[in-house]
């Protein structure tokens, strides 16, 4: 599914009504229509329920109005508090106010918090959050920012509209304040905003109605973000050997940084792979040996801070030559001579490549040698190690996790994943996934070491290496929610992510379409 921004989402609304003839008042009814089914879900029944709509001075009022329409013709009790003066409405709003006020559904100005407002909404069985939309310009203050904390502080079921009250729709972040909804109902395409983090959370349970646009009024090159759904797997070969599910070089460890190296090696053959090679200082091969013997390891020089040595590259680029993938950075320090390596390997090795944690810290010092790379790379930078690589503040950063991404993948011709909450996977093309899967249990040391090697893993499996990086975060994602399911977010560590790989690419085989829609936005 696609993604929209809010200007997106403008151009399709005037399209759908300049080339289709589907007047704003057909869309606002058809709007209107789709919250009032999930309303209907949730409730089971309307007849004799209450309601309080907040209508806020902009469209976003308008659907509120609309659907308190539909919920008094199914026999509900509406009061609508009007944030600003009617007068503003235009078009469509405009018509349904005026419906509204013939119709006689009590409608009040909102002149702030007060004890009578509170008795209302004491009183409902649940609130139509209708007061902001995507028009939002400005942070939230003053009687909007009062009306929000009623709402939130009532304790009630609420039903935003298209996307809770002051969630800035391009971003998701929260501008000033906003409503925490139970069920929101987004209108022609989720907007950015509905779906990445904090607005997704606000959001509640999310539903998106197409409000009858057909669907190629979608079909625009320019809207370029997708939910990350998973890709078909293709059948393991009967008579593999080996060789036949991938080969990947891990250039990984040092001297204390034991897990890195351990968890992105294994977690490549727990999730489907089939050859796992460790290239590692030598002496860190003895503590991984024991727990780890299904790894073949590569002994190499190392530093006096047993880091690999620069001596060994020459060593890891013959390796490299016979390999399928190679894995640069997890735990290798941050050691002047170790990070000069992994910069030079990073524009020397001719082969697809994944670079990682301590491998980023080393390319963020030349991010240009990207630029001689002449086979498909991808970087998995965590919002610290984005801040690294591009000089950007994390929190600028977070405030543009699409914008930030995308223009990295784009100037530097690689695929960017920037991890966290619902991560986004750039391409160098400009498209964005948004991958859906995962929780806050995965906030665990070494949960980006399992990253790593699951999607090795999936290249292995045969898919390219695009599909690769995109089914490893679903995949590594899928695992996370397997192992918090079994055993709560709270505690679950990196190995229980590694030890739900199996399970995770068992049940993408076994069920796939079930997996796909568990991960999808419900269409209302
Ligand atoms: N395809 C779609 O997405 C459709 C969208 N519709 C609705 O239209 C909405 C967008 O409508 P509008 O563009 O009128 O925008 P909104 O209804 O979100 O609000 C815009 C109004 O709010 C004011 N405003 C902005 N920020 C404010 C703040 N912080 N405090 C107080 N006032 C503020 C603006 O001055 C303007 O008057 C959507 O969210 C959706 O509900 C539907 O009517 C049907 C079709
Ligand atoms: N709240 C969250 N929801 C979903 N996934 C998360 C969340 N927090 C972290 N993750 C995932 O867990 C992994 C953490 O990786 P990273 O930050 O590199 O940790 P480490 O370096 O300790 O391995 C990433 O794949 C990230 O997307
Ligand atoms: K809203």
């Amino acid at each position: 599914m696609r993604i929209s921004t809010v200007e997106q989402m403008r151009a399709l609304d005037k399209r759908a009504i300049e080339v289709y003839g589907i007047e704003d008042k057909l869309l606002m009814e058809n709007a209107a229509h789709a919250l009032y089914f999930v309303i209907l879900k949730a409730l089971g029944n309307i007849k004799g329920r209450k309601f309080v709509a907040f209508a806020g001075p902009g469209n976003n009022g308008g659907d509120a109005i609309t659907l308190s329409r539909k919920l008094h013709s199914n026999g509900a009790y509406v009061k609508i508090y009007l944030m600003s003066s009617p007068e503003k409405y235009k078009g469509a709003a405009k018509m349904n106010y005026e419906i509204a006020k013939r119709i006689g559904i009590q409608m009040e100005n909102f002149d702030g918090d007060n004890a009578l407002v509170r008795m209302s909404v004491e009183n409902a069985d649940a609130i139509i959050d209708g007061i902001l939309g995507t028009g939002i310009s400005r942070n939230v203050e003053g009687k909007y920012a009062e009306a929000i904390k009623i709402i939130n502080e009532s304790a009630k079921l609420v039903f935003s509209v298209d996307i809770p009250s002051g969630i800035n729709g391009n971003t998701g972040k929260v501008m000033g304040t906003a409503v925490r909804a139970d069920y929101t109902a987004t209108f022609g395409l989720p907007k950015i905003g509905n779906v990445l983090y904090p607005g997704f959370e606000y959001c509640g349970e999310l539903y998106v109605s197409h409000i009858s646009f057909p669907p190629e009024n979608y079909e625009d090159d320019n809207i370029n973000v997708f939910i990350n759904e998973p890709i078909p797997l293709s059948p393991r070969k009967k008579d593999g050997h080996k060789g036949s599910f991938g080969d990947a070089l891990f250039v990984a460890g040092a001297g204390n940084y034991y897990g890195a190296p351990y968890f992105s090696a294994l977690s490549f053959l727990k999730a489907g792979g089939g050859y796992s090679r460790l290239a590692t200082a030598k002496s860190v091969v003895p503590f991984i040996g024991t727990q780890g013997r299904e790894i073949v390891f590569h002994p190499l020089p190392e530093t006096d801070a047993k880091s690999i040595s620069y001596t060994a590259k020459e060593e890891i680029l013959k390796i490299a030559k016979n390999v399928d993938i190679v894995i640069l950075g997890p735990g290798t320090s941050l050691h002047e001579r170790t990070q000069k390596l992994i910069e030079e390997l990073i524009g020397e090795i001719e082969k697809p490549i994944i670079i990682d944690g301590d491998g980023l810290t080393a390319l963020s010092h030349n991010t240009s040698i990207l630029k001689e790379r002449k086979y498909p790379t991808a970087l998995t930078p965590h919002p610290g190690e984005m801040s690294r690589l591009t000089g950007k503040s994390i929190n600028e950063i977070l405030n543009n996790r699409i914008e930030v991404a995308r223009n990295f993948a784009i100037e530097y011709n690689v695929i960017l994943v920037l991890k966290g909450a619902h991560t986004q996977i750039a391409m160098p093309d400009g498209r964005i996934y948004i991958n859906m899967t995962g929780n806050s249990g995965m906030a665990t040391a070494g949960s980006g070491d399992v990253l790593t090697g699951t999607i090795a893993a999936m290249y292995g499996l045969g898919l390219d290496f695009e599909e690769s990086v995109r089914m490893g975060v679903f995949v590594h994602g899928l695992a996370g929610d397997l192992a918090a399911q079994r055993k709560g977010e709270d505690g679950i560590t990196a190995r229980d992510i590694m030890e739900f790989l199996p399970e995770a690419t068992k049940l993408l085989r076994d069920e796939y379409e079930n997996v796909k829609d568990r991960y999808d936005i419900n269409v209302v």
